[in-house]
């Protein structure tokens, strides 16, 4: 992979850069609850701006239905992300009004050397996530923003997604890898092949459709999957258990069965949850044992027997790997199972990493010191799906870019 270090030798003074970032941030309104993300894209940002560049930046936040304006929904505008930008570069970050219309050409043409514009959150632009040829066109109206200039690819909590901004465009222009990029995967290849045994890994959050799949791939690879968030509750039915209105994927319950039949001692559920009348920081609460769930009542993390006996699966282990929350860890009643999770895994002497933009921002919030993990990344189900042994698509193109940019090799 050609990286932006490659691209800055080159000179990109007044040249014009399109940089994929994630700026996918938790919000509560108009607030950033956590800005981990934002200061994981800085050095990349920097460095191209103190080259000279004129900085065309594209992101998403959350997951608009393709066509909603951006802007006029809040939680899917990405002004304060743009506003927390601009503070800690210390200098004024524009934002265009839409994903490649008139707006984002006006201010894209009016950029000076060393200036950054935000283009509209790209999901609010259908052809992002539509077919292939829908995304082949969104990628050419990218490229067309910025005549002459070069890709940066650094968004890694994207890069498991085939979508326009992040794999199509990388075949338009010239296509670099970001620092964060680089040194995400740096690090993650220590946990793919031969990790250092007991390898245990801890699954959960809430896109559980998304990473049921991932979980049945890294079953056969690891010693102990240790399995909380909403993801758990489709395993606990699969065991026989009734849980109330908890999030559930019933079209999964067959295969999670499945599952716990053949690995029976690798996989690890909880024993006890805390299950509230409704989701809300003030719904009345209980602990429970996973046979004894309230109809009606939903689990929201778990309870603390489990947290001891994860504890003592992970006391061992030489390699961790941590995708999401144990439990809906915003609302402070349903927030220690992460917690004591998260003071286990540091208290072990394992390599760990910790990925996802919510997981990280839950060590943060648990006001632990994020040296004492050998990792946090950016990425939930990029790191995952990395794990997985996965090439991710936002990664081949980045190195089939640079194959093909190699003199005597056509693409
Ligand atoms: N039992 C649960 N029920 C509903 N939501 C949950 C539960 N446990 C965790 N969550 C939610 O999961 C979200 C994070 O999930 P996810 O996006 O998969 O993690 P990450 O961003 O770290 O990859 C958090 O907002 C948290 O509130
Ligand atoms: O939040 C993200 O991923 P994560 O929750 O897996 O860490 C990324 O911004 C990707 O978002 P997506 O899962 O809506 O594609």
């Amino acid at each position: 992979m050609r990286t932006v270090d490659d691209l800055v030798g080159e000179g990109v003074q007044d040249r014009f850069v399109l940089l994929r970032v994630d700026l996918n941030v938790p919000l509560d309104g108009w607030n950033i609850t956590d800005d981990g993300r934002i200061q994981a894209a800085l050095p990349t940002v920097r460095k191209l701006l103190d080259a000279g560049a004129k900085l065309v930046m594209t992101a998403h936040l959350g997951r608009p239905k393709g066509g909603e304006p951006p802007g006029r929904d809040r939680l899917m505008s990405l002004s304060p992300v743009v506003a927390r930008l601009g503070q800690l570069l210390d200098q004024r970050v524009h934002l265009a009004e839409d994903v490649v219309g008139p707006s984002a050409h006006e201010k894209a043409e009016a950029l000076e050397a060393g200036e950054a514009l935000v283009l509209a959150n790209v999901r609010c632009d259908p052809r992002e996530t539509g077919d292939a040829r829908e995304r082949e066109e969104l990628a050419s109206a990218l490229a067309e923003l910025v005549p002459g200039g070069a890709f940066v690819s650094d968004g890694f909590g994207v890069v498991h997604r085939e979508q326009a901004s992040v794999v199509e465009v990388a075949r338009k222009l010239p296509a670099y890898a970001g620092d964060l990029v680089a040194r995400e995967t740096e690090v993650l290849r220590r946990l793919v092949g031969d990790p250092e045994r007991p390898y245990v890994v801890i699954l959960g959050g809430s896109k559980v459709s998304d990473k049921l799949g991932v979980l049945s791939n890294l079953l056969p690879k690891v010693d102990k999957l240790l399995v909380g968030g909403a993801m758990c509750f489709t395993f606990l039915a699969a065991q026989g258990h009734d849980v109330g209105g908890s999030k559930l994927e019933s079209d999964q319950v067959d295969t999670c069965r499945e599952l716990l039949t053949k690995y029976a001692d690798t996989l690890v559920l909880p024993t006890d949850v805390v299950v509230a009348s409704e989701f809300a920081a003030d719904a009345q609460t209980r602990t429970v044992s996973v046979s004894e769930m309230p109809e009606g009542w939903l689990g929201l993390d778990i309870g603390p027997e489990t947290v001891s006996a994860f504890g003592a699966a992970l006391a061992d282990a030489a390699t961790v790997f941590w995708n999401g929350p144990m439990g809906v860890f915003e609302m402070e009643p349903f927030a220690a199972g992460t917690k004591g999770v998260a003071e286990a895994v540091a208290s072990t002497s394992a390599f760990s990493v910790i990925g996802g933009g919510d997981s990280a921002s839950a060590i943060r919030a648990a006001g632990l010191d994020e040296g004492r993990f050998g990792h946090i990344s950016t990425g939930g189900g990029a790191s995952l799906e990395f794990l997985e042994g996965h090439v991710l698509p936002g990664i081949a193109v980045l190195e089939s870019s640079h194959r093909s940019a190699r003199p005597g090799e056509e693409s």
